[in-house]
Formats: structure tokens, sequence, C-alpha cells
């Protein structure tokens, strides 16, 4: 009898069984499909790896260039004639094609094109219940969108300037705050130093500063304010962050129960908002290409794990955020009385988790985006002299008999140049630059004369329609504000059809109005106020994780005399 058991014996044991194996296995699930073609999707240009693999993509966006290789690949096979479309459609993995002509957007997004969010949007939302940003379900979200919309209409958003007034006053401070630094310096004092994490030096009779920063305190707490009752505190601090619940679940289980004296029911920590975002936006953006049983897997590397442990800690400050509103039944009509008070049809009100998701979301979806397209436009308009002068020329004139720092909407709403300059910045930066993807519906759709396949994922790329040559001119990546006063006729259609910074359709943004307010507001008063200009005239570094978010903006700036 032998000692050993040798029921093994007959599995080869050596490295080639195992290369064999795994080459037949990537050959079944990866080429055959390709081979099979089952959505037709052959005739369409793309890279190679992408046709058949869907590891490309997310190895384009892991390498921060998203929406720039998107917008490459339609140039370049817009010069191979050979192909079907010349440019228009690009195949991005095996079931994607991206369709880069505006006449696709109604097609893709429009109420009648039956498509629905594609898997992507699975991976954002940490909590359990979707929210109106994720869900993939057509009942779900119109009942959401239902609940949400009389809180962006445009008399709820002007209703709500007074409450962001005070946040465009502190940030307009806190630039002053800084600014006083130039004096102190031409009187002997320090010719650097910090206000809270904010490092500042003062050169050529200028502080100079990233601006980056400061714009995600204002919008955070604004959105703070708005939503809640309270800003997160992180402009007069002058600090990225926030108290948030150390256990989300200790904290959504104290939301029938929460004490009413302020004091948080669980236990909190203070956490790097801003920080902790853009970690978690970097890696879901590569998460959400890949197939499920990849996600698990890339999840619980240790390169990614700032962005996987970023997850629970924004989804603690939603908790916190509900909470701590919920804690003063006395506060003023905010965001969060509107969910409170929704019911659905059986009722019910809404539950502390799908609360909290709603709540991430309006953190995340409003202050994000509004402050990454501030900055940008600060960017934009300090590397433009001529046309930050042109501007202020604007501004004074308007605002000469408003004895106020802050700008009033009523007085800057309809400026023409500020109009076109928050136009200019929206397309230029193109804060959603990627093409938001969605799958088929039974039947198939139909667009530019192609028709798709129930399961095809299709998009429309932002970033390139929004500098399509074709469109905008042979200075479409120039900031050129009077693109939007000169064009007239058939030019101005084109180009308005072109420019979706918000999107179109059921999914388009529920926010526009509030951001266009904010953005309005926040360029005329920071740009009445001070000059600005770039330390030197370097390329914006921008973070490309479906959000195009502006890594850092260094900038000078000197109280104009007003
Ligand atoms: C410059 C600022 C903003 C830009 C460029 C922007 C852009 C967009 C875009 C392109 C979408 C569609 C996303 C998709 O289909 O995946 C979207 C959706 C959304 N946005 Fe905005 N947004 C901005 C500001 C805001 C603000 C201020 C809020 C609210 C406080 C907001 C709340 C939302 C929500 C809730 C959705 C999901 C809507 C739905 O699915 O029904 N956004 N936004």
């Amino acid at each position: 009898m032998s000692l050993v058991d040798d029921t093994t014996a007959h599995v080869p044991s050596y490295p080639a069984f195992w290369i064999a194996l795994i080459a037949i296995t990537v050959f079944a699930v990866q080429f055959v499909p390709y081979l099979l073609d089952p959505l037709g999707l052959s005739s369409f240009p793309g890279p190679v790896l992408a046709k058949f693999s869907n590891v490309w993509l997310p190895w384009i966006v892991s390498q921060n260039r998203w929406s720039v290789t998107v917008d490459q690949l339609h140039r370049k096979y817009g010069k191979t004639l050979i192909y079907c479309g010349a440019g228009t459609f690009v195949r991005l993995a095996p079931n994607h094609v991206s369709i880069a002509h505006p006449a696709a957007l109604p097609a893709v997004y429009g109420h009648s094109s039956g498509t629905l969010k594609a898997p992507l949007y699975d991976v954002f939302g940490p909590f359990r219940a979707r929210s109106i940003f994720s869900t993939r379900s057509r009942t779900e979200h119109a009942r959401k969108r239902r609940i949400e919309s009389p809180m962006f209409s445009p008399q709820s958003v002007r209703a709500l300037e007074g409450t962001t007034r005070v946040h465009h006053s502190d940030l307009a401070s806190q630039w002053d705050n800084l600014y006083s630094y130039v004096k102190q310096a031409e009187n002997g004092g320090s010719r650097e130093g910090m206000l809270g994490e904010s490092a500042w030096k003062v050169e050529d009779g200028r502080v100079w500063f990233d601006c980056m920063p400061w714009f995600n305190y204002w919008s955070f707490d604004t959105i703070g304010d708005l939503a809640f009752g309270a800003p997160f505190g992180m402009l007069l601090a002058a600090k990225d962050t926030a108290r948030v619940a150390k256990s989300v679940k200790a904290g959504l289980a104290t939301f029938g129960t929460v004490s009413r004296t302020g004091e948080f029911a669980f236990e909190t920590e203070e956490i790097p908002v801003t920080k902790l975002l853009n970690k978690r936006a970097e890696l879901v953006a590569i998460l959400g290409w890949l197939p499920k049983y990849w996600q698990s897997i890339v999840g619980t590397l240790a390169v990614f794990s700032g962005g996987s442990n970023a997850s629970p800690k924004l989804a603690g400050l939603a908790v916190a955020s509900v909470a701590k509103r919920l804690s003063n039944p006395q506060a003023r009509e905010d965001m969060l009385n509107r969910l409170l008070d929704a019911r659905d049809d059986n009722g019910e009100p809404m539950s502390p988790e799908e609360l909290s998701a709603e709540a991430m979301t309006l953190i995340i979806a409003g202050a994000d985006t509004v402050a990454n397209t501030s900055c940008a436009t600060t960017y934009y308009l300090a590397r433009n002299q001529r046309v930050q002068a042109k501007l202020q020329a604007e501004l004074d004139e308007a605002l000469k008999a408003v004895d106020s720092e802050v700008a009033l909407y009523d007085a800057v709403k309809y400026l023409p140049y500020l109009d076109a300059v928050v136009n200019e910045g929206l397309r230029l930066h193109a804060t959603i630059g990627a093409g938001l993807p969605r799958v088929v519906p039974e039947g198939g759709i139909t667009v530019l004369g192609h028709t798709f396949k129930e399961g095809t994922c299709v998009s429309v790329p932002i970033y390139y329609l929004h500098r399509d040559e074709s469109i905008w001119g042979a200075n479409a990546t120039e900031f050129y504000p009077e693109r939007w006063l000169d064009a007239t006729g058939e030019r101005k259609k084109a180009m308005l059809d072109a420019f979706t910074p918000f999107s179109v359709g059921p999914r388009a943004c529920i926010g526009r109005n509030l951001a266009l307010m904010q953005l309005h507001i926040v360029i005329a008063t920071l740009f009445r106020r001070f000059n600005v200009v770039l330390e030197s005239d370097y390329s914006l570094p921008v973070q490309d994780s479906f959000v195009r978010k502006p890594r850092w903006c260094a900038i000078g700036i000197k109280l104009r005399k007003l």
C-alpha cells in the first residue's frame, strides 16, 4: 500500500499546463465572442485590444488619458476614410461604441431613446440603496426625479441665492486675507506662510497660492448649507475637512433616535473630504469598466487601497450630514426637507440608507463639479489677460451701483460677456468629458443610420464634441468667449447642438440652474475684485476620472482699484 496519495499524479504540475489553460480560457472568454460578433460591431474601428478585451478602457482610464484618448481616436479614424462613419464611430470595448456627433445626443440620451445607464454606474454608490444618479432602473429614477426636480426649478434656485451669498462673501474675504500678506510683507512681515492648509507666498506685489482647494472649500460649504442647513466649515478653517460617522452602520442605526442637542449619537472622525473623493473617483472610474468578477479582485489591490478606504469614509460624511440635520427639527427649509417629506407609492418615507445615498449624491454631484469648473474657468481667465480685462470692464459697468462685494445674480445673470465666459469655461474644460455610457434596449436603436442591437453600450464623448473644429472653428482649443457672441444662424445652432456640459434627456443634470447661478456669481465676484495671473504659462493638470478635476492651479492675485 502506498503511503502517499497519488490521485494527483495525472495532473501535470509544470507551467506549460497552466499557461495552456489560461490561454484556452482567454481564447474562450475573449476571442470567441470577438469572432462570433453577436452585437455586429466588427465593422467599427478601434484599438485592437479594445475589440476583444474589457481591459483596454480601464487601462486608459488608469493612465489618466480617458477623454483625451477617445478624442484622439475619433480624430485618427476620421482621417482613415476607409472605415464606416469616418471617425464618428469608435469601438472602445467589445460591446461599446463611442459616437462623436451632436446628432447622436438625442438618439442616445433623449427621452424616447429607451436606453438605460450602463453597469459602470453600479460602482458609484457605497450604499445598497441607489441614488438618483446611480440607479439604473427607469421606474426608481422617475420616482426620485419627481421628488427632487422641484428643488432645482428656477424659482427654487433663486430662493437659495440668499443662503449662498454668505459663502461667496467668505471666499472673497479669505482671498482678501491672503492679499493682506502683501501689505504685511511690504512692512517687513513674512513673505510666505500658511493660511489654514493653504500655502502662500508674496512676490511682485501679489500673493500666490493654489486656488483649487479654495474652490472646493467654498463649493462644499455651500452645498452643505443648501442641502443640510449647515456648512462643513471648510472655508473659514481653510481646511479640507469634515466630521463623519466612523461607522456607517452605527450612524444609520441612530437616524430614528437622533439626539436633539446637535451632538452626534455615534462615534465620529475628521476626514480630508476632497482628497478622499479624488482617490475614490480614480478607483471607481477604473473599476466601473471592468467585468464584475474583476472588480472585487482589483478593488482589493494595495495600489488602490486609498480609493477603497475612501468609500466608507465618504459614506460616513453623508450619514453624519443627515444625522446632524435630523437633530435640528427647527432648521430652515433645505433640500433634506424635500427628501424627508417624500413618500413612495405605498406611502413609505425614504429609508435612512436611501436618504444617505441621496445626500451623498447631492454633496458630490453638486459640490465637486462646480468647484472644478470654477477653478478651470479661473485658470483660463488668468491665462488670458485680454479676456479678463474685457470681463472686468463689463462687471465694473454693471455693478457700479451695487453696494455689495458679492455680485447679485439679477445684476450678472444676463451679462453677455460673463455668460460667454461661463459657457467657454464649461465647453473647454468639459467638467464631465467622457461619453456617458448607455445600454441599448430591446428592439435596438438607430443612430446616424446604424442600428445597434440590444445590449450594446453606446456613448457620446463630451470632450470631443466641445473641441470639434468643424463646429467650433480652427481655434476650438482656445479660450475665446467671443465665439458665443459672434456666431449667428446655422453656426450658432451647430454650437448649441454640440454644447452639452450638463448632458441631455431624462438623466441630464438636475442641478444645472444652481450650477449656472453659482458659476456666474463666483466668477463675477472674484474677478471684479481681483486681477488674477498664472505663475507661468503651464497647462492645467487634470485628473480625468469621470469628473475632470484640476489637480492644482497656482495663481497670483492683486486687489483691483474699485
Ligand atoms: C458645473 C457643474 C455641473 C456639471 C458640469 C454637471 C454635469 C452633469 C452631467 C453631465 C450629468 C449627467 C451624468 C450622467 O448621465 O452620468 C449630471 C447629473 C446630475 N447632476 Fe450635475 N453637474 C453640475 C452641477 C450639479 C449640481 C450643482 C447639482 C446639485 C446640487 C448636480 C446634481 C446632479 C444630479 C443629482 C445628477 C443625476 C441626475 C439624474 O440622473 O437624474 N449637478 N450632472
